[in-house]
């Protein structure tokens, strides 16, 4: 059974006279690593603060290993929770080697200097956080990263079972955040628990394996990164427009951000797609930023664009690999490109296996025909997609245009 390690129960902080973080609770177990994210001025690092028994609670309790935390002494909490806050005056003059020391006074008596093994620890997480050749030199010398790795070891020197980090990242550059990151992972393995306050939602989401989600004050999100990285979890919670999705390439969750319009004035006007081979993804796009209803077909599984359908979350009808349009999916396009407002043809390429949408396409109440390669290039039927193709753009209701000047007609409206 896992251990819980540190609780809050229904807990708020007044700071200033305003509620700063509004009923709280959460218990964490050892082993976990837990990322705590929201926009600024969320109640983040308040959070950490509160956790660490640092504030006073205006309501509920803050238990660590189910002693009430206001009941631990100052030494008993620094041989439990090593906490690096965000802002830290390092006293003038103090040398690299000096701070990180400091991490080892918990475990001291008041007459003892630092033995042998406590400069080894020392030692060891200062090469990890790569300041060992600036040991002797005076922080308030060091540019924001090296500063930053030096309280950081200095945390790890305190070897506690628990480790606090608010924004531990924010001055490092791309290899420390996520070495830290990796770091704070593995040890969390081990069994140490750590808690991260965090910005950068795609490495927090990469190696927690728990984040708090939380904005003005409350927590709007607890759970699994997926489950608390959602399209309508950063609308609530920054008020951010995005798609999250499982990147197929790096295997991580991907978050793509766009503006948008609140209002939507799109969301009522339902637009399908005929599209495949990649031609589809950059109109997904488009149209999905813009908050049209979209649906996609017919489309081989696995191909770029249903992989796009995909991370959108959008309904797409797949057919067969390597394989014609079957008749259950021609019916079911034809019934989608009816219903729909309009309708897009992307600049496909055409052969045995998809030469159903060319006809399906002719369903169509309102046509848009993306032509950015004359049809001749992308027709694999010695013509006669081509002549299908010819028919089509002289219909009334169709008009062809290059994606460009799609982008002008989409931004005029
Ligand atoms: N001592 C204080 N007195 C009054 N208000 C405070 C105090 N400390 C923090 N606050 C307010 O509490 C709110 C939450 O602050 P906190 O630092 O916890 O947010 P955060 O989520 O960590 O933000 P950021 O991402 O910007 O670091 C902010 O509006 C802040 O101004």
């Amino acid at each position: 059974m896992t251990q819980e390690i540190i609780t809050a129960h229904n807990s708020s902080i007044v700071l200033g006279g305003k509620k700063i973080l509004e009923n709280i609770t959460c218990s964490i177990s050892a082993g976990e690593f837990v990322g705590i994210i929201g926009p600024n001025g969320a109640g983040k690092s308040t959070l950490l603060l509160a956790l660490r028994g640092f504030l006073p609670l205006a309501a509920g309790e803050v238990q660590l290993l189910g002693r009430p935390i206001t009941t631990l002494s100052d030494k008993e909490l620094a041989r439990h929770i090593a906490y690096m806050q965000q802002e830290v005056n390092v006293g003038f003059g103090y040398t690299a080697l000096e701070v990180v020391l400091t991490g080892r006074y918990p475990y001291l008596k008041w007459w003892q200097h630092e033995q042998a093994e406590d400069k080894a620890i020392v030692q060891q997480y200062m090469e990890f956080t790569g300041v060992e050749a600036l040991a002797d030199k005076p922080v308030h010398l060091m540019s924001g990263g090296e500063k930053q790795r030096v309280l950081l070891a200095k945390v790890l020197a305190q070897e506690t079972p628990l480790i606090f980090l608010d924004e531990p990242t924010a001055s490092l550059d791309l290899v420390y955040q996520e070495e830290i990151f990796r770091y704070c992972q593995l040890i969390s393995k081990q069994g140490k628990t750590v808690l991260i306050v965090a910005h950068d939602l795609k490495l927090a989401a990469k190696f927690c394996s728990r984040l708090l989600l939380l904005a003005d004050g409350k927590m709007i999100a607890d759970g699994s990164p997926e489950k608390v990285i959602t399209k309508e979890n950063l609308q609530a919670a920054y008020g951010l427009h995005a798609a999250v999705f499982m990147n197929k390439v790096t295997g991580n969750l991907d978050i793509h951000t766009y503006a948008a319009d609140d209002d939507n004035p799109n969301k009522d006007t339902k637009v399908h797609i005929i599209c495949g081979g990649g031609s589809g993804e950059k109109i997904i796009r488009l149209l999905y930023e813009r908050g049209y209803r979209l649906t996609l077909g017919v489309i081989q599984p696995g191909d770029a664009d249903a992989n796009a359908a995909e991370a959108f979350h959008l309904p797409c009808l797949l057919g067969q690999p390597f394989s014609s349009i079957d008749e259950l999916s021609a019916q079911e396009n034809r019934r989608k490109i009816s219903a729909a407002d309009w309708v897009v043809l992307s600049d496909l390429t055409y052969g045995e296996q998809n030469i159903d949408n060319l006809q399906a396409a002719f369903m169509a109440k309102k046509l848009i025909v993306i032509e950015d390669t004359p049809i001749e290039e992308r027709d694999f039927l010695n013509g006669q997609a081509s002549d299908l193709y010819t028919e089509l753009v002289e219909m009334p209701q169709v008009t062809v245009m290059t994606f460009p000047r799609f982008i002008t007609l989409l931004e005029k409206n």
